[in-house]
């Protein structure tokens, strides 16, 4: 342990895409007293898959990483990757790898169930989102239509934190933040859809049990883990909700973050319902929403560009006229699962450092056109960015942003804020507190404060032209 701590002690995880990471707190101070990393490996190419026991054994060793801290925990909380679709056999084995949240390949599915449940003002109305490919209802479709035998041999399903959960304590549990990014959880009834659910061909008692915010799912009985038995665990949630709990969030302040995924959301007092699909309409982990766009070329696409090009993903040069759309995966805002990277504009004098600026130009031009859309009438014009995730370390990320939005920028000084936020989570389980109102005693968001810069509005302008002109070549 480096630090000594006042108060019991409380796990948060952040089970993401990329690695698990843990986080030992003081549940008084919030200060952090441990914390440990350790790899998830996901499949390459169209298909994006992880074996969940491989997010155990992560857990495990991000866990022996925090030594004897982890063992005097009291709660504990998981926050983890969104939409991921976990089959599980009738003794509670992984079917198959996971389906995650930015493998592309149920696009067919997605467009076929948004016209069989009335189109996509319905399921606004009446899910909140417009299921795309990202959402579980279309990994699920798409397994039945593909691999008959793994949809048949599957008795439970479970989304990557409430699995973890699950093993956990041995109880079937989940929150209503992580299942409003199913498909099949109707945030106009706050509860599970029957009627897609059975469109879909999937038995309701195969799903978890949906906590109610604040209550636990259960106790630590797993004993292969270096964690106490009989600690409490928290509901967990969804990473998102969980970085936005992590912040202590207050409906309107804005939010960007730079990971694996790029996102940008806030908490409302209203239950959105976008029928373009651009805003996802999910709930956050307390009983408010979370609108919320999500891109699937974040820094791994401008990392990838930066290593095509030979730079280190700083040597950036801004300036030119250089166009580029980084969609290296297919995209889902804007809603292209086809697509492919884009180039436009290259002239005699375009840099590699200028090709390289324009990788993080696409990637946050995405990321802000969704902002317009995701912030409602409270939300606070000229309120800073937060920005947060992996990239929000980096200089040639921050100042992208700055140009492109025009708009302040705080960048908090506490990294891991999904881990803080299911900490704050565990805390608020352990204390009977409000885990926003925790965090925000933690002082979580504090951290270095930057002017608005002149909005790049010529760069800004090109993109767009881009993105309508290249329509057909994007969509292909
Ligand atoms: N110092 C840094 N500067 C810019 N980007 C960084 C830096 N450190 C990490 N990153 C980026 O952060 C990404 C991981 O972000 P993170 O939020 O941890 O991912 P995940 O979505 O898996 O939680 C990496 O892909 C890497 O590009
Ligand atoms: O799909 C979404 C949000 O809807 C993603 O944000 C996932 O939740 C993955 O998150 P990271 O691994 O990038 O944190």
């Amino acid at each position: 342990m480096g630090a000594q701590s006042a108060g019991p002690l409380v796990v948060g995880v952040d089970s993401s895409t990329q690695s698990t990471k843990t986080l030992v707190v003081d549940a008084d101070t919030g200060v952090v007293l441990a914390r440990g990393q350790a790899p998830h490996a996901v499949s390459g190419g169209e298909g994006k898959e992880s074996d969940p026991g491989q997010w155990w054994r992560a857990l495990g060793e991000a866990l022996a990483q925090c030594g004897d801290a982890a063992r005097q925990a009291s709660a504990l909380s998981v926050g983890g990757q969104q939409h991921g679709l976990v089959t599980l056999d009738a003794a509670g084995a992984p079917v198959r790898p996971a389906l995650l949240w930015n493998d592309v390949r149920p696009a067919p599915q997605s467009e076929r169930l948004i016209a069989e449940l009335g189109g996509a003002q319905a399921w606004a109305e009446r899910v909140g989102s417009v299921p795309g490919p990202a959402f579980t209802v279309a990994k699920w479709a798409w397994l039945r239509e593909n691999e008959p035998a793994a949809a048949a041999a599957t008795a439970a399903v479970r989304l990557p934190h409430d699995y973890l959960v699950q093993r956990l304590t041995g109880e079937a549990v989940t929150d209503r933040g992580d299942a409003s990014g199913t498909g099949w959880w109707a945030s106009s009834t706050e509860s599970y859809d029957t009627e897609i659910l059975e469109q879909v061909g999937l038995a309701p008692e195969a799903l978890p049990r949906v906590a109610l915010p604040g209550e636990a799912a259960g106790t630590v009985h797993a004993d292969d883990l270096p964690l106490p038995k009989g600690a409490l665990v928290a509901a967990g949630t969804g990473d998102n909700m969980a970085a936005a709990l992590g912040l202590g969030l207050r409906p309107g302040q804005p939010v960007l973050s730079l990971g694996t995924s790029g996102t940008v959301y806030t908490v409302s007092r209203h239950r959105p319902a976008d029928p373009t699909g651009t805003v996802a309409g999910f709930a956050d982990a307390r009983g408010d929403w979370l609108p919320l766009a999500c891109t699937l070329n974040c820094t791994l696409a401008v990392d990838r560009v930066a290593a095509l090009l030979g730079r280190d993903r700083e040597a950036v040069e801004e300036g030119g006229e250089v166009v580029m759309l980084p969609f290296l995966d297919g995209e889902r805002t804007p809603n292209l699962p086809g697509a492919s990277g884009l180039v436009h504009g290259l002239r005699h004098d375009t840099t590699p450092g200028r090709l390289l600026q324009a990788a993080y130009d696409g990637a946050v031009f995405a990321l802000l056109q969704a902002l317009e859309e995701v912030l409602d009438a409270d939300a606070a014009p000229d309120a800073p960015l937060l920005l947060i995730g992996g990239g929000a370390r980096g200089r040639a990320w921050r100042e992208t942003v700055r140009r492109l939005s025009g708009r302040p920028v705080v960048v908090p000084e506490a990294q891991e804020l999904v881990a803080l936020g299911a900490a704050a989570q565990a805390a608020g389980l352990l204390l009977g507190e409000d885990p926003a109102a925790v965090a925000r005693r933690w002082g979580t968001a504090r951290g270095a404060a930057y002017e608005a810069r002149p909005r790049d509005g010529a760069a800004w302008d090109r993109l767009a032209a881009t993105l309508a002109d290249g329509a057909a070549l994007l969509r292909r």
